[in-house]
């Protein structure tokens, strides 16, 4: 992209409206986007951190990205550019002192971890006496159904995880009186779904953007959220679900906001996009500036024309007015679509399309062998692109054997179903990280102890995560902590502590939420002797090397009093060390505490030796009280009539903790302690090696990238050895593969912990299908046409486009036929010079169906016809 055009410029330099630009493929909106960011910071508009950039996969994002640095170097990494699920996962975490976090210590589950717990609360609701009218048998629908009715819900805000609004959800989504049990059934087991993903330690997707939804809502977070951005990019806008642009209103208080994208490429219509009614609604909140592109440089003028042709075919009367006036800025006419009518086998086509691929080659000269990455795929859907390659590995080798050597360059490179963080080896890899940031995820537990535990059975993990241990404040992630395996008691480290005078109680107060950022201006700290009573204090003002800003609204101690009151962070932090020395630290929500802690000595030059051992009243009070509305330190003390009252003064809280603390040691942790140690010890030294393990990884997790930690993952679990063994290639490649990327991932000198977490949410937010992409691998890509969304190809083939294939028979029968018609705009859109459509009479389900409907929309001028073979036609 080197010169934009006037369309294009006034959208890179317009920083003072909101923008509206919709625009048809291939007319250069994410490219102009990147463009317009590189120039708001080069006018001095705004600083790289005061931008924000969402798109909507993660391929999108490093698209994005990639532009951004070429236009700006460096200083565009500072920009952010996030999925709307990878933004708002940044909010939880960076917000975890939030007492308004619900979803603080959680762990992301992936899609796969959620339906098997779906899975799970179907088998057990299915074999529940009288529930023979109500079975739902399929966890992947009722998933979607929970899914839709969740999304529902906060769309109204009336989300609260009850079964009665879930049951309102679903009467509204499928109101027909047939369903009323089987409404009721399913709310009920939707809200218990909620309830034990919550309870092992889990949010799921829809969970994100309801904790940042929630957050938002407070006028502090909002403040602090929307101060950070001045300008706020939205690009593929079309796939924006209403709930998503709430989140953006929330954001965009004091940002510029630009919303770019194209009606006529929605196709996630299914995952609640909505584009006229977001039109609507941002033209009706924000007043926009309207623009639009018309340039096309993308594809040739007969493929532009064929698009836009299709286009007006399909949706006749909608489109509107400025669409008709689009040209292509490529020079000669190009060649029409190529349509091959029925082949009779699978084979037959992929034979065409190899010999089309080495004509235009060899013959035709169109593009070296090198040039593969110039030429794609597309299928409708994972299912046929499988089947295709294997039918291409047949035919290529049937070619090859005539011994020429002019088929030898041609390799393919099916793209659908790598899905390289759903393997079973790298999710338990990601299991034994995901316990070095959360030692309470109790479904990583599961997973490295099934998988990896030597001697570890599925009766023992069972009966640990059965009521009886729960009840006992015992969970399964306890098994992986050597000093819990040491007491055979959970608690047995705190109550020795606790006896001996050595627990501190301590909090901190700071400039703000990031713990990589942010500085501590209050250390306070009490230690208790075995009564609860205060022994000694630590009350200490830290000067921050700059203003407390927005914080003093939280924690009210103002730039005068730290001037005057304030110490140098070094030399409270020493003598914090010093205070604490030998000591177990306790606090609601601690891991916050000692993670900004810990992150500022180490921005210090200060770097700690041992991370201190501690214990989390949020925690405690989780598993003993599970039914509580929330946990809140406040909350837990109007319940547990504690006699401080927390207040956002450290040294109030830290008072509040320690009563409600004492609270808890009184009723559960002494009475109970002998029946914890009766239900543990039978399996100290069972899980002891693998408790070890966890331990040393989440140790150096405080210090080393997550590429090393993946190494010292399989090196430690023997993986490689085990795989070796067993003959298992394919698992030791995913595993190369797993540190291959690790090690692309960047750190930008953030605190390893830091960048440990947001690698981990991003295994779990992105299946790890594009990996092939940017693998570099050289090869001819099959994918289907969401996977393609975005990116643009010299020579396109389309196979199996067959009716009952595409559309799909599964669309049709939901009556989804408009996304289908997008979604086919989006496959042909893909091309730049050529098009080839081809089929044969098995591509659909149920026999042949005739081609698909949507080529008939292609005007008659733009495409060329073959000559049926065998007689079709
Ligand atoms: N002003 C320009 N000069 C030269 N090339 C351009 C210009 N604008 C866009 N292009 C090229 O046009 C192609 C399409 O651009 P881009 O991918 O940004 O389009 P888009 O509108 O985002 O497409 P889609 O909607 O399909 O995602 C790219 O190859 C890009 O480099």
């Amino acid at each position: 992209m080197d010169i934009l055009n006037d369309a294009q410029r006034m959208v890179a330099e317009d920083g003072t409206h909101h923008i509206l630009l919709t625009a048809p493929a291939g007319t250069g909106k994410t490219g102009t986007l990147a463009r317009r960011i590189a120039r708001l910071v080069e006018k001095g508009m705004a600083a790289p951190e005061e931008i924000l950039c969402l798109t909507f996969t993660n391929k999108a994002c490093r698209e994005m990205e990639h532009r951004i640095q070429e236009y700006m170097g460096e200083k565009g990494q500072g920009v952010s550019v996030k999925t709307i699920h990878g933004f708002c996962y940044e909010l939880i975490q960076a917000e975890a002192d939030n007492p308004e976090n619900r979803y603080v210590n959680l762990s992301v589950w992936d899609e796969e971890d959620c339906r098997e717990l779906m899975d799970d609360i179907l088998e057990k609701w299915n074999t529940r006496p009288g529930n023979e009218r109500q079975m739902i048998r399929n966890s992947r629908y009722f998933f979607y159904d929970v899914d839709k009715a969740k999304r529902w819900l906060l769309e109204r805000n009336r989300y609260t995880g009850e079964a009665a609004d879930y049951l309102a959800a679903m009467n509204a989504i499928s109101p027909n009186p047939f369903n009323v049990d089987k409404n009721r059934a399913r709310a009920e087991m939707a809200a218990s779904y909620d309830r034990q993903l919550h309870s092992l330690g889990g949010m799921d997707f829809n969970d994100i953007l309801i904790g940042a939804l929630h957050l938002l809502s407070d006028d502090g977070c909002r403040r602090r959220w929307s101060s950070r951005f001045r300008y706020l990019h939205v690009d593929e806008m079309q796939d924006m679900s209403m709930l998503e642009y709430g989140i953006v209103l929330q954001l965009a208080s004091q940002a510029r906001v630009l919303l770019a994208g194209d009606y006529f490429q929605t196709i996630y219509e299914w995952r609640g996009s909505d584009p006229i009614q977001l039109i609507q609604r941002f033209t009706r909140e924000f007043h926009p500036e309207v623009y639009t592109f018309t340039e096309n440089y993308r594809a040739t003028p007969l493929l532009l024309k064929a698009a836009e042709g299709y286009l007006r075919n399909a949706f006749s009367k909608d489109i509107p007015d400025e669409r008709s006036s689009v040209s292509s800025v490529r020079e000669g006419q190009g060649e029409p679509v190529v349509i091959h009518p029925a082949f009779e086998t699978l084979d037959g086509e992929a034979r065409w399309i190899i010999q089309c691929i080495e004509f235009l080659v060899h013959k035709q000269k169109k593009l070296q062998e090198a040039e593969q990455g110039k030429i794609c795929i597309l299928c409708r859907n994972n299912a046929y692109n499988e089947r295709l390659e294997e039918a291409f590995t047949l035919q290529l080798n049937q070619l090859k054997a005539d011994g020429s050597g002019r088929w030898d360059f041609i390799r393919f490179l099916r793209i659908g179903e790598e899905k390289l963080y759903r393997k079973r080896e790298v999710k338990d890899v990601l299991a034994a990280l995901h316990l070095a940031v959360n030692p309470f995820d109790n479904n990583s537990a599961r997973r490295l102890c099934l998988n990896w535990g030597k001697g570890i059975g599925e009766a023992t993990v069972k009966k640990i995560l059965s009521s009886d241990y729960r009840k006992l404040g015992i969970a399964l992630s306890d098994f992986l902590r050597p000093d819990v395996l040491r007491y055979a008691d959970t608690y047995g480290t705190l109550l020795q502590a606790l006896d001996e005078g050595r627990l501190t109680v301590f909090d901190v107060e700071s400039t703000g939420t990031s713990t990589s950022t942010d500085e501590i201006v209050q250390l306070a700290a009490v230690t208790l002797n075995r009564d609860g009573q205060v022994t000694a204090r630590f009350n200490r003002m830290v000067k921050p090397s700059g203003p407390v800003g927005e914080s003093e609204k939280i924690h009210h101690i103002s730039d005068e009093r730290l001037k005057a009151e304030g110490e140098p962070p070094e030399k409270v932090f020493a003598d914090f060390l010093a205070f604490t020395s030998n000591h177990i630290l306790a606090g609601h929500n601690v891991s916050y505490d000692i993670h900004i802690l810990m992150s500022q000595m180490r921005r210090l030059g200060m770097d700690p030796v041992e991370i201190p051992a501690w214990v989390d009243t949020l925690e405690i009070f989780r598993r003993y009280y599970p039914e509580l509305k929330n946990h809140k330190l406040e909350y837990l003390g109007e319940v547990f009539k504690v006699h401080h009252k927390s207040s956002h003064n450290a040294y109030d809280d830290i008072l509040a903790t320690a009563e409600i603390l004492m609270y808890a040691v009184n009723h559960h942790l002494r009475p109970e302690r002998d029946a914890r140690r009766a239900c543990i010890s039978p399996y100290v030294s069972l899980f002891m090696p693998m408790a070890r393990i966890v331990q040393d990884i989440s140790r150096m997790s405080w210090k080393q990238n997550p590429n090393a930690l993946i190494g010292q993952v399989i090196s430690q679990l023997n993986m490689d050895e085990y795989f070796t063994q067993h003959g298992k290639t394919r698992e030791r490649q995913h595993l190369e593969e797993l540190k291959r990327c690790a090690e692309a991932y960047p750190d930008y000198g953030r605190p390893p912990q830091d960048v440990l977490q947001e690698y981990l949410a991003m295994t779990a937010l992105d299946a790890g299908d594009e990996i092939l992409w940017q693998s570099g691998q050289a090869g001819i890509p099959i994918a289907t046409v969401h996977q393609a969304k975005g990116m643009e190809f010299d020579f396109v083939f389309m196979a199996g486009m067959a009716d009952e294939n595409f559309p799909s028979f599964g669309a049709l029968k939901a009556g989804m036929l408009m996304e289908e018609k997008r979604l086919f705009y989006v496959a042909i859109t893909r091309a730049r010079k050529r098009l080839f459509i081809s089929w044969n009479i098995q591509s659909s389900r149920f026999g042949d169906a005739g081609a698909s409907r949507f080529i008939a929309n292609l005007p008659k001028d733009t495409v060329i016809v073959l000559q049926a073979p065998q007689g079709r036609t």
